[in-house]
């Protein structure tokens, strides 16, 4: 019998990535969705960025959440390389707070999208959403945790604000 494959890889294009990355990972085991995590920069490891590019169909990937600071190529090169799904996560920076990771990630050229997020935790915590919400397309189990896991943010969410 062959092992199931895993559905998402995240990567990230250093290990100071992972505080921010960590929150995607999180998710995903919250929601019960099977991942991989990596480190693989265009800058540094670019004959790794190559090999994950090139091997995310065969291996069955089917999302990739890349998250990368600064001059942030990472996930756009990894768009380049693959035609499956990458979601770019925005890492925040202390020179410019995150913009230089964004616009780096946002402005593809045509033809090679990237789904960006916000910067910084909340975008990599919406990455895992949106990967969950692409595999729960053809998930009915993932679709009831997802919309369960929602119900219950709403449920949290007070009417009114506390005043003081
Ligand atoms: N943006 C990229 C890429 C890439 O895009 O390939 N590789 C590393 N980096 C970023 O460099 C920042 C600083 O990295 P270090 O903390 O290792 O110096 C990290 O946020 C990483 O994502």
């Amino acid at each position: 019998m062959s092992a199931q494959p895993v559905p998402v890889g995240i990567i990230m294009g250093s290990q100071s990535d992972w505080p921010t990355m960590k929150e995607a990972a999180d998710l995903l085991d919250t929601l019960g969705v099977a991942h991989e995590v990596r480190i693989v920069s265009a800058h540094r490891t670019p004959d790794r960025l190559w090999d994950y590019g090139k091997s995310a169909v065969d291996r069955g990937l089917q999302v990739i959440i890349a998250g990368a600071g600064g001059a942030a190529h990472l996930p756009g090169m990894m768009a380049s390389k693959t035609r499956v799904p990458v979601i770019g996560v925005p890492v925040q920076t202390r020179a410019l707070s995150g913009v230089d990771s964004l616009y780096s990630i946002v402005q593809m050229p045509r033809g090679f999208p990237v789904a960006t997020m916000a910067i910084g935790a909340a975008g990599a915590a919406n990455a895992a959403l949106m990967a969950a919400g692409i595999l729960a397309l053809r998930d009915p189990e993932l679709a009831a945790r997802l919309d369960a896991w929602r119900a219950e943010l709403s449920a949290s969410i007070p009417d009114a604000p506390e005043r003081d």
